[in-house]
């Protein structure tokens, strides 16, 4: 590091010419019309500027939910004159949609799959590096279901016109047909939509006539079975219990699902045995429900709606018109046979004994006490049937829940009260969707019952608001309506950014006959209830096969339920957003277009934090791992595919040009100094990480290299975490021991510039020389200032230029374009090293789950026997208690005053080198 005031000064010119870059790209922008401005994005889909011989970058899909029709080839067949001819699409090879409905007493809910383009990749290099890792194509697996996406809606069953308009809108109907034979007129005369539910009788003429569609009658119960048998199987956070307030996701074990009751409260109710898959009996049921509150409680309180009556409830006191056994008993309890005093003893018996009229009752008070005695009603007979069969366990389901608190948890009160705590109640977070996901699982081509909890990612979308509630006005088609969608809300008011408190703990109070405590006064609009996400299908997904213990892993380290740590980062990633969208506008050219998608950006993101708010356990379990990647998602939802492209840029050039030094003082030292060298050079180049506070704030204090500088001097041992000694014995050996060759080291990188550059490859480089494979691991998509796997093989091969190490592993790895047509031609003979190789991790987020990770990592990891994974997101907020069945690395610096005190009782720019041998 002599060199460092030449090294500085190209630094220096580097940054004059690059900010030339900037401006020249900002005219450029500006002048762009706006159209082929739009296409350009289509056509990055999401990557860097410039396509740089990626491996990767499919696992995560980034195309609109819209089909996508091949049209190549089109042809008309048949009559050219006629009015609609057919149009032929010899190379639409797959159905493009999927669309299934459950019409209901009350509601349509909707279910609808959409396809995402499998983008083209460099197979040169994916082809390489499979070759390198052993993966033939033979052994090459195969994935019989196509990757996409779940969305769920509904409407009311009396508004089923626009339930048509949606599906036409949407042009959905066209999907489950053969795609050869579809119209231009879109007719579509023998297209087929599967329906469960009586609308499925009752419209089967309505859908023919507006959308030529036939109806194909599913079994109802049927339906119900296979929806909540997919969703308990298959997504990870669906069940939870919810008493006195308190929701908790419940772990099913998949072996140990059935027997169970699945009650399902729509406008009637029906209770059935589930004994496994299609093996079920409804075993009762009962005509006072969801139907019945509405419908009564309609007559009774006048309400236009069925929020509005739920909404009324939580205001109400019920003491005033059911009868209390206190009333009968002199105010006091019966305790003799276990009634207390506020015991419900007869609901809306008050109304008989007082010479009052309809108008002298609140509506409010009326609205409690029938969801009280409908909810009671419902609890008790599930638990009487549940004793007849010798079920524990009871699954709700059905939108009379709406996953309103006070209901659940007066569901539950009578469950717990009846079975003196034998039996429990659970719900469904998709509750009303159960028959129409098992509709949709009757479609017999797409293999979707074969789908793992690992293959199912469930994402947030603004549009899920409309998508999961109901629909409001026009569908939102594209982005432009998302963001106009976005800026109506603000305008509107407080409707989906404030948080609106639902009932709190405690609910239901003592014995849970108590009145609802709620503070909110307004139950939260369906437009804004965001708890059903889209579930997009990821079929390439696998389990990181490393890991000691899949099914107790958890990849948080910060559990966000925790009420002080979710209002903590909450801040912090609230104070992070200003700046963010400077980046992200900036990286767009700073256009007015670039300025309105950062609003709604901002806006969207506000959105969910405060839902989440209010309501953490809304999107399933939270962890903070989930907040950070939630962010990086709305992000590409408004289209910002990389905010930090030209950052990353810059300290990549920067840190390339003082790697010669770096290495060459590496070179001079002996093997122990060496490796200690490198282990510190990691940890201090990971000070370069935009999505801290408080180093974006010393960035302006200094040069990349003066930080880097100042970072490597401050390295102090020990380290707050310092297992550097046991690793340094585990690879060079001590006395008796002998070092460990390791075979493959898989290394987690983190971020691009220094981290990546001035740390990470000359760890890699050391391992190569001693005698390690290595595979560099990195995200599939951008995520803050994080390297990722499609920018990784420019990187290495321009640092290899300084270095034959480097180079000769990178050609065997594959990674140098040159050398990559030498082995395809098989005219060089790469044997002679081993190589360095690139792959994804599958995922767009700074932290990483290890139960979802890229087919090719999960391949690659089989014969590895050493992980390293660096950086605050990936060992520190996740998998620092994950623990591996090879030898584990964590290497990172705390780059958060918080973190440090609680993780490691230290302080901000401590650092971590946590070494963990195989277990
Ligand atoms: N927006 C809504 N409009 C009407 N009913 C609703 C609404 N949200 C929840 N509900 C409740 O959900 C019940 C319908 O539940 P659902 O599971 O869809 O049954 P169904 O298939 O019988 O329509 C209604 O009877 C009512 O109690
Ligand atoms: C987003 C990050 C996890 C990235 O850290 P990295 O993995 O790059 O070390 C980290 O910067 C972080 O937790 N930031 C928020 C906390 C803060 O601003 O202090
Ligand atoms: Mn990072």
């Amino acid at each position: 590091m002599d060199n460092l005031t030449e090294a500085q000064q190209l630094q220096q010119q580097q940054q004059q010419s690059l900010q030339i870059d900037c401006l020249n790209e900002n005219t450029n922008s500006n002048s762009d019309n706006k159209n082929s401005k739009t296409q350009r994005e289509q056509e990055r889909g999401g990557g860097g500027e410039k396509d740089m011989g990626h491996i990767g970058g499919n696992s995560i899909h980034r195309s609109s939910s819209r089909p996508q029709l091949d049209l190549s080839g089109a042809a008309i067949q048949g009559n050219f004159e006629e009015r609609d001819p057919t149009i032929l699409l010899p190379n639409q090879s797959d159905d493009i949609s999927h669309l299934a409905l459950d019409i209901g007493g009350s509601l349509i809910k909707l279910v609808y799959f959409s396809r995402h383009e499998d983008r083209p990749v460099n197979d040169r290099i994916k082809r390489t590096i499979k070759e390198r890792l052993g993966i033939s194509n033979g052994s090459r697996r195969s994935y019989p279901i196509l990757g996409g996406r779940l969305h769920f809606v509904k409407f009311e069953t009396t508004n089923i016109n626009e339930c048509l308009d949606f599906i036409s809108s949407k042009q959905l109907h066209c999907g489950g047909m053969d795609a050869r034979l579809w119209h231009s007129g879109v007719s579509n005369e023998n297209a087929v939509i599967k329906a469960t539910g009586g609308g499925a009788f009752k419209y089967a003429d309505l859908f023919k006539e507006r959308l030529g569609v036939s109806i194909e009658k599913e079994d109802e119960m049927n339906c119900l079975v296979a929806g909540a048998n997919f969703l308990l199987k298959a997504i990870r956070h669906e069940a939870f219990t919810h008493m006195e307030g308190h929701k908790a996701f419940v772990q099913i074990d998949h072996n140990d699902l059935f027997p169970y009751l699945l009650v399902n409260i729509g406008s009637g109710v029906s209770m059935i045995k589930v004994d496994g898959d299609g093996k079920f009996q409804r075993v009762s049921g009962t005509n006072v429900g969801g139907g019945t509150y509405w419908g009564l409680g309609r007559l009774l309180t006048k309400c236009k709606s069925f929020d509005e009556l739920l909404e009324l409830s939580q205001r109400g006191d019920n003491r005033t018109i059911d009868m209390l056994v206190g009333d009968i008993y002199g105010g006091t309890d019966y305790s003799k046979i276990g009634l207390s005093a506020s015991t419900i003893a007869s609901s809306f018996g008050k109304a008989i004994s007082e010479n009052k009229e309809l108008e002298d009752y609140r509506p409010e008070d009326i609205s409690l006490s029938l969801l009280r005695m409908i909810s009671y009603n419902i609890g008790q007979i599930s638990y009487l049937n549940a004793l007849r069969f010798g079920l524990k366990r009871i699954f709700f389901g059905g939108f009379f829940i709406r996953g309103h608190a006070y209901t659940m948890d007066t569901i539950s009160f009578a469950v717990q009260f009846w079975s003196k705590g034998a039996a429990q109640a659970m719900f469904l977070r998709h509750e009303g969707f159960l028959g129409a996901l098992g509709a949709f699982m009757s479609y017999e081509k797409h293999g979707l019952d074969d789908l793992m909890v690992h293959q199912l990612v469930e994402r947030f979308p603004m549009g899920a608001p409309y998508i999961g509630g109901n629909v409001h006005g026009p569908p939102l088609g594209d982005l432009n309506e998302k963001i106009s969608w976005m800026e109506k809300f603000i305008l509107m008011g407080t409707e989906i950014t404030a948080p609106v408190p639902m009932s709190p703990p405690g609910t239901t109070g003592l014995g849970g006959f108590e009145v609802p405590s709620s503070k909110g006064d307004i139950l939260r609009s369906d437009a804004s209830k965001l708890n059903v996400g889209v579930l997009h299908l990821v079929p390439t997904l696998e389990v990181f096969p490393l890991l000691a213990d899949p099914k107790t892993y958890e990849p948080n380290t910060i559990d966000l339920s925790d009420p002080g740590e979710l209002e903590y980062w909450f801040t912090v990633l609230s104070g992070h957003l200003p700046d963010l969208v400077d980046k992200a506008v900036a990286s767009e050219g700073g256009t007015d277009d670039a300025k309105r998608r950062g609003d709604a950006f901002a806006r969207a993101f506000s959105a969910h934090l405060a839902r989440l708010m209010e309501e953490p356990a809304a999107y399933g379990k939270l962890g903070l791992a989930n907040l950070l990647e939630l962010r990086e998602e709305c992000l590409r939802e408004f289209h910002f595919f990389d905010a930090y492209r030209s950052i990353k840029q810059r300290e990549n050039e920067a840190s390339l040009a003082v790697l010669p030094d770096l290495l060459m003082e590496i070179d001079s030292m002996d093997e122990e100094t060496r490796l200690l060298t490198l282990i510190e050079g990691v940890l201090a180049a990971n000070i370069f990480d935009w999505g801290s506070r408080a180093c974006v704030d010393l960035y302006h204090e200094g040069t990349i290299i003066e930080i880097y500088k100042m970072s490597r001097k401050k390295m102090q041992r020990p380290w707050r975490v310092d297992d550097f000694d046991a690793f340094n014995e585990r690879v060079l050996g001590s006395g008796e021991k002998k070092p460990c060759q390791y075979k493959r080291a898989l290394l987690f990188v983190d971020n691009s510039g220094a981290d990546i550059v001035l740390g990470m490859l000359p760890l890699a480089r050391e391992l190569l020389r001693r005698g390690t494979e290595v595979v560099l691991v990195a995200n599939s998509l951008p995520a803050l200032n994080d390297v990722t796997a499609m920018e990784l093989p420019e990187i290495v091969a321009e640092a290899a230029k300084h270095c034959d190490i480097l180079r000769r592993a990178a050609e065997a790895g594959g990674l140098l374009v040159d050398a990559m047509i030498n082995i395809q031609d098989g005219t060089k003979d790469s044997s002679s090293s081993l190589p360095l190789m690139v792959v994804e991790n599958g995922c767009g987020s700074p932290c990483i789950d290890l139960r979802q990770v890229s087919s090719e990592l999960a391949d690659a990891a089989k014969d590895a026997d050493l992980v390293i994974l660096e950086g605050m997101g990936r060992s520190l907020h996740t998998n620092f208690n994950a623990k591996f069945t090879c030898d584990a690395l964590k290497l990172a610096m705390v780059k958060n005053q918080r973190l440090a005190e609680k993780l490691i009782n230290g302080n901000i720019y401590d650092c971590v080198c946590r070494f963990e041998p195989a277990c």
